[in-house]
């Protein structure tokens, strides 16, 4: 899960962040009351170092790629077997290596449950007060976006998580009027367009439905 800061530099150098700049077209939102994001930036972005699988292990000594400067940088270097790294290691040549720096970096050993309480929960806590948010995971093929966002069943990852922290705190709240309960599966089905029309048609009287049964609640 990465990246928006992007540095041209040679030099292993500080980085300037890039995120502060869209931070103030973000700032222009309005935030619930009781924020939990109060204080911090509107634009966050975490990167997470998936732990090599085995295959990758087994394919020989670590390249030495990717070292983390705790809490938030990341410094990234040629593979040490490349030319590229040969060179650099020659101290008349400029080192090559770059530096990133996130809001936060979570390293190889994170897991699923860290991941969430440190990035996402605080949102879905504002999303229950009437916030909104908007969460993606960028990277590479291979990279773990499904791992974070979707997990095993045995590691839920972000996604199934955060449902359940909405559906745990709305239980008092769900409409009662159909006995509709949310139910997780990683299954969907492309609709024709007669059933489009017939999904719009029960969504249009579930939604008529549910206001009437609000306007007598409130009369
Ligand atoms: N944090 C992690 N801990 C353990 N294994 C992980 C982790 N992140 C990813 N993996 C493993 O790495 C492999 C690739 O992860 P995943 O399928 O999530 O990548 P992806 O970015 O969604 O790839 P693609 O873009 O090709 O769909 C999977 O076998 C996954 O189980």
């Amino acid at each position: 899960m990465t990246d928006s800061c992007l540095n041209k530099s040679d030099q292993p150098s500080h980085i300037e962040d890039g995120n502060s700049e869209l931070s103030s077209d973000f700032s222009i939102l309005p935030e619930p009351q009781h924020s939990c994001m109060k204080g911090k930036e509107h634009l966050q972005v975490y990167l997470r170092i998936r732990p090599f699988s085995s295959a990758e292990s087994s394919d020989g000594e670590s390249q030495d790629c990717v070292t983390m400067e705790p809490p938030d940088t990341v410094l990234l270097k040629p593979p040490s077997l490349s030319l590229l790294a040969r060179l650099s290691s020659d101290q008349s040549l400029p080192q090559t290596g770059q530096r990133f720096q996130f809001s936060k970096v979570y390293g190889p050993e994170t897991t699923q449950s860290e991941l969430f309480e440190g990035t996402v929960k605080d949102l879905v806590k504002d999303v229950l007060e009437g916030g909104n948010s908007l969460v993606f995971t960028y990277g590479v093929t291979n990279s773990g976006k499904t791992f974070t966002f979707l997990g095993p069943d045995c590691e839920a990852g972000i996604l199934p998580r955060s449902l359940h922290v909405i559906f745990s705190s709305i239980h008092d709240h769900v409409f009662q009027g159909l006995g509709v309960k949310p139910h997780r599966c990683r299954e969907f089905t492309v609709l024709n367009r007669e059933q489009q029309a017939e999904e719009a048609l029960f969504k249009k009287n579930l939604l008529k439905q549910f206001k009437e049964t609000e306007e007598q609640v409130l009369f």
